[in-house]
């Protein structure tokens, strides 16, 4: 493969050449410094991804087989009428969007499916993940024939190549991240989220980078999740991501790409605007990131306390979630894919 640019640089060039979209500096200042009293006053870390009650509590292979299928469908939760979701009810609550997934996922173990389990998915039939996935909505989940293409792939390349389980895959990348994502994208088709932008190849990388990140902040950074580069990785661009830094006013949008998005278009993978506001979200967390670590490593007391772009990311995304109500005239790129 053509040596291709890590997401970080992609994000870069792609903010450097954007049109639609225009980064603010006084609002990655503004939100740098928000970020760094949520750092220091201890309300946000590593730690706060085990607190979600649907993500694994244990750092264990079954946390990390359970990561790998999660991840490996971790896309495309929006739903054409906000008042008609994809629902999983689990634990006595409503799931939606991405928690519905990992809602699924634990409905399944529980009735004890091995879903997690590659020897079980790789031959999956569409009659046994459709029921694994059912809906407690009208709404069924989008992207079931997808859903189903890259979880068989998945599960056949773990078995043909490493021996069943996601853990041979790590015991092979030397704890480095980035290896690691290359590894992903190398041997799992479907996690291979790319395009060309101003006659560039670039990288987004987005279901593999957070693979990484789910996995570090589940192992706490030790064992599986020990990683040298881990700040290395960048946010995750979703549709989730932008639409936050726009209402922080760390991104502004044109008048065009706000025209354009006012008339909620179906957008294509690899559309101009599309890519420009992936690109340009992961160059803006990116800055964030920068300037969250020049705040914290002024203050004695900062110094040591973990901050980089998974953090910023993880916080702004459940951010996001809590205060839906408020970003709801706050508009997200619509597509149907299976990268984000
Ligand atoms: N950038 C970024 N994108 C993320 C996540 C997560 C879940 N991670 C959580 C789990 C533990 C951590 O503490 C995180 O809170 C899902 N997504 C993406 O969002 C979209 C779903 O959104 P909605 O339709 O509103 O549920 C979809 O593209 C999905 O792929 C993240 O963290 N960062």
């Amino acid at each position: 493969m053509a040596t291709i640019m890590t997401p970080r640089d992609s994000g870069r060039f792609i903010a450097e050449n954007s049109k639609g979209v225009k980064i603010i500096s006084d609002g990655v200042r503004k939100i740098a410094e928000f970020m760094a009293q949520k750092i220091k006053e201890g309300s946000y870390n590593m730690q706060s991804w085990k607190e979600h009650e649907l993500n694994p509590k244990t750092m264990d292979k079954a946390a990390l087989d359970w990561i790998f299928v999660s991840d490996t469908l971790n896309f495309s939760f929006w739903s054409e009428d906000e008042n008609d979701k994809y629902v999983v009810n689990y634990g006595g609550k409503k799931h939606t969007g991405y928690w519905s997934l990992c809602a699924a996922i634990n409905r399944a173990l529980d009735e004890g499916i091995p879903f997690t389990d590659p020897h079980f998915y790789a031959t999956i039939t569409r009659d046994k993940l459709e029921h694994v996935l059912r809906s407690d909505s009208k709404q069924t989940i989008p992207l079931l024939d997808e859903r189903l293409q890259v979880l068989q792939e998945a599960g056949k390349v773990l078995l043909q190549k490493f021996d069943g389980s996601f853990v041979n895959v790590i015991r092979l990348c030397e704890k480095s991240a980035q290896t690691l994502v290359q590894m992903i994208v190398e041997n799992f088709p479907s996690y291979r989220d790319m395009t060309e932008f101003c006659g560039k190849t670039v990288a987004i990388y987005k279901r593999a980078q957070i693979l990484v990140a789910d996995i570090w902040a589940c192992f706490e950074g030790k064992g599986y999740g020990e990683f040298t580069d881990i700040d290395t990785i960048t946010m995750f661009a979703d549709y989730r991501i932008p639409q936050a830094l726009l209402y922080f006013g760390v991104i502004e949008y044109s008048d065009e790409l706000m025209e354009f998005l006012r008339k909620d278009p179906m957008m294509k993978t690899g559309d101009r605007y599309e890519v420009e506001i992936r690109g340009c979200s992961i160059w803006a967390t990116e800055l964030v990131s920068e300037e969250t670590r020049r705040i914290l490593d002024a203050d004695v007391d900062g110094r040591n306390l973990i901050s980089n772009s998974i953090i910023i990311d993880f916080y702004l995304w459940d951010y996001r979630r809590a205060h839906a109500d408020e970003m709801g005239n706050i508009p997200f790129h619509k597509i149907r894919c299976i990268y984000y």
